[in-house]
């Protein structure tokens, strides 16, 4: 699988956030994605996920551009993860089940037991299953958002800030949790944003800057 984004840009009321970005993640890539606030990283993961328009340049997957009825598959492939999940009506099982019934994942099935385990190795139990998605706390939503697209089994995960609102501990259970996944099968990629240097060191084998990725030309 291969992800290129070619000279990407979005501008809002006729400031560009930026422009000429280009970015290549090839199959079993693990990159992490820094830089300032307000630089538009979040814009870009969104725009890689085809989830945010951009109003220069187009992405690429598997050497072609994503429309039509190539969308869905995308999306069963690539997903991305939110720094917040949006409120969402019932428990966290619902949350975590109900994507399985989106075209984009109408070959896959919803496993309790698979949820559980990981739900498990991020400190938490059986009873997480059963909370109200709504009622968890900033960390707790971030736990739910990473199983959900975890056991979804995409090729490429776009992480954005995905432990910012966790405890020490259920983050680096978190990040043992992604990288023994990467390690499942060797396609499996990452693009993971982070304010945190040390953290963008330990989940990556290339640190590229935002602002590094828009060329001039
Ligand atoms: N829909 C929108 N309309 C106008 N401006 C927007 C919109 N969405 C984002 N922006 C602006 O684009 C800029 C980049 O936002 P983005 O969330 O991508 O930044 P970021 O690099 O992820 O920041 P942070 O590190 O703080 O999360 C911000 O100034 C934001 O206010």
């Amino acid at each position: 699988m291969s992800l290129i984004a070619h000279n990407l840009g979005i501008a809002f009321d006729g400031t560009w956030i930026f422009r000429n970005v280009s970015l290549t993640v090839e199959s079993g890539n693990r990159v992490a994605l820094v830089g300032p606030s307000g630089s538009g990283k979040s814009l870009l993961l969104k725009s890689l996920a085809m989830l945010q328009s951009v109003d220069e340049g187009y992405v690429e997957w598997q050497r072609e551009k994503i429309s039509g009825s190539r969308v869905p598959g995308f999306r069963g492939e690539v997903m991305y993860v939110p720094q917040r999940s949006a409120d969402s009506d019932g428990t966290v099982e619902d949350f975590l089940s109900t994507p399985f019934s989106f075209a984009a994942h109408a070959d896959k099935t919803f496993d309790r037991s698979v949820a559980l385990k990981q739900i498990q190795q991020l400190g938490r139990g059986d009873k997480f299953l059963a909370k109200s998605q709504r009622e968890l706390s900033g960390g707790e939503r971030q736990i739910a958002a990473i199983v959900r697209a975890l056991i979804l089994a995409p090729s490429l995960l776009l992480l954005d800030e995905p432990t910012s609102a966790m405890d020490g501990e259920t983050a680096a259970a978190a990040e043992a949790l992604i990288d023994a996944w990467c390690d499942g099968e060797p396609s499996r990629s990452t693009v993971w944003v982070t304010h945190d240097r040390q953290q963008a060191q330990r989940v990556s084998e290339r640190v590229v800057e935002m602002n590094q990725l828009e060329s001039t030309t």
